[in-house]
């Protein structure tokens, strides 16, 4: 495809979106009918919608609301070349028309305000979360996240696998404080082929999870039950950290469906509970619930939950939080921990739900507590620990 088709698709899919369409549906109908565009092509149409879901206030306050508008408005913020994209030759989208060419401005003056790229009503939800720094958190949502990866020290060190990824093409750079934590600086795209990826040398996970995990101090022994396991990312994580036996549970077992193959490639035991089984297997040594939330925290690299978000369901969400410490904490040994993590800025499903918490149960007490936001490390993440008296 040529470049300026790729636009046209990305209008399309947008145009998509805005109907309602999930973007990753929207995405996947547009190729399943483009059976021309290579894995190059693709690639370049989620790029341009991601960019634009990045930035989409930005981009319609200097293009327009609808799909073309946002292309047009992105085009424009990144300073590219009108005319080769809206030249209409083949498969590129129409000409600008003169509403559209005299709607032409200079984007750099004023400087449009980042808080155009998150939903109104969530500003005084972040505001608290960077005091001081407000315009330069809101700033990071517009931009692409680094890709960083958890080195599995039981396959091997960090040194052999950034090795191993430079030989697939990869380029890394270690984290200085974080001991398994390797950003891809070069090359994201080739990790699937990797030959270390394959060999489950390395997993993808953010740099705020890798932090978060490194300051637990997961018992060796015992045993530890991931509540919220989903896809597993964090029991595999806890599994490469201790000898303790290791168990995964979800509300909707279907969610740790590639946890086996993952623990095989991991060379990790985790065995995974049906929620009939926790009573019987437990109490637990150490409770994590990695629960849902509004995942404020990765706006940048899921741009389409902020505006899929709503005050109501996140409502909803701080309900289902609390009863699922409810549920978790029932599982915790006398002298166990209970760890509760969410990729979220909000007070609200944080220090807020810590709170209420031990309001509700006067013989717990809070541990230490902390959260990551895109300026310190790449996501925003907070992680909380709460044990019996
Ligand atoms: C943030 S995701 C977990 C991600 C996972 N820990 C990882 O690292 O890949 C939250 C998970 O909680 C699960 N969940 C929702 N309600 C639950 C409940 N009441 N009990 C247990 N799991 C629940 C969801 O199905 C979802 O898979």
């Amino acid at each position: 495809m040529q470049p300026a088709a790729r636009y046209a698709a990305a209008i399309e899919v947008l145009d998509a979106w805005r109907d309602g369409a999930p973007v990753e549906q929207a995405l996947t109908r547009w190729a399943r009918g483009a059976r021309y565009a290579g894995s190059k092509d693709r690639a370049a149409v989620r790029d341009h919608v991601y960019d634009v879901l990045r930035r989409k206030g930005s981009c319609e306050a200097v293009g327009g609301p609808a799909g073309r508008g946002l292309i047009l408005g992105l085009a424009r913020l990144q300073g590219l070349a009108l005319d080769e994209i809206f030249s209409g030759i083949g498969h590129a989208p129409d000409p600008l028309d003169e509403a559209e060419r005299e709607a032409e401005r200079d984007v750099d003056a004023p400087p449009l305000d980042p808080a155009l790229n998150v939903p109104d009503w969530t500003l005084p939800l972040l505001a608290p979360r960077a005091p001081d720094a407000l315009a330069d958190l809101l700033e990071t949502f517009a931009h692409r996240a680094p890709l960083w990866l958890r080195v599995n020290l039981r396959r091997g060190t960090r040194e052999a696998a950034a090795r191993a990824l430079a030989e697939d093409g990869l380029v890394t750079q270690p984290h200085s404080e974080v001991a398994t934590a390797l950003e891809v600086t070069e090359g994201a795209r080739r990790l699937r082929q990797a030959s270390s990826y394959l060999a489950g040398l390395v997993e993808p996970q953010d740099l705020s999870v890798q932090a978060a995990m490194q300051r637990v101090a997961w018992p060796d022994d015992g045993r530890i039950l991931d509540y919220c396991a989903g896809g597993g990312g964090k029991a595999l994580a806890i599994a490469d950290r201790t000898r303790a036996q290791v168990f995964a549970h979800d509300a909707l077992p279907q969610r740790m469906a590639d946890l086996e193959p993952r623990a095989t490639r991991a060379d990790v035991r985790i065995t995974p509970l049906t929620s009939d089984q926790l009573h019987a297997r437990g109490p637990f040594d150490l409770v994590l619930t990695d629960v849902p939330c509004s995942g404020s925290g990765t706006w940048r690299r899921d741009p389409e939950a902020k505006w899929r978000l709503s005050p109501q369901a996140l409502e909803e969400l701080v309900k289902t939080q609390a009863s699922i410490l409810e549920e978790a904490a029932d599982l915790v040994a006398p002298r166990g921990r209970l760890v509760y993590m969410t990729c979220s800025l909000f007070e609200a499903e944080n220090e807020a739900q810590i709170a209420a918490f031990l309001a509700r149960h006067p013989g717990w007490q809070a541990g230490a507590s902390h959260c990551d936001t895109p300026l310190t490390a790449s996501d925003g993440f907070f992680a909380a620990e709460l044990h019996p008296l």
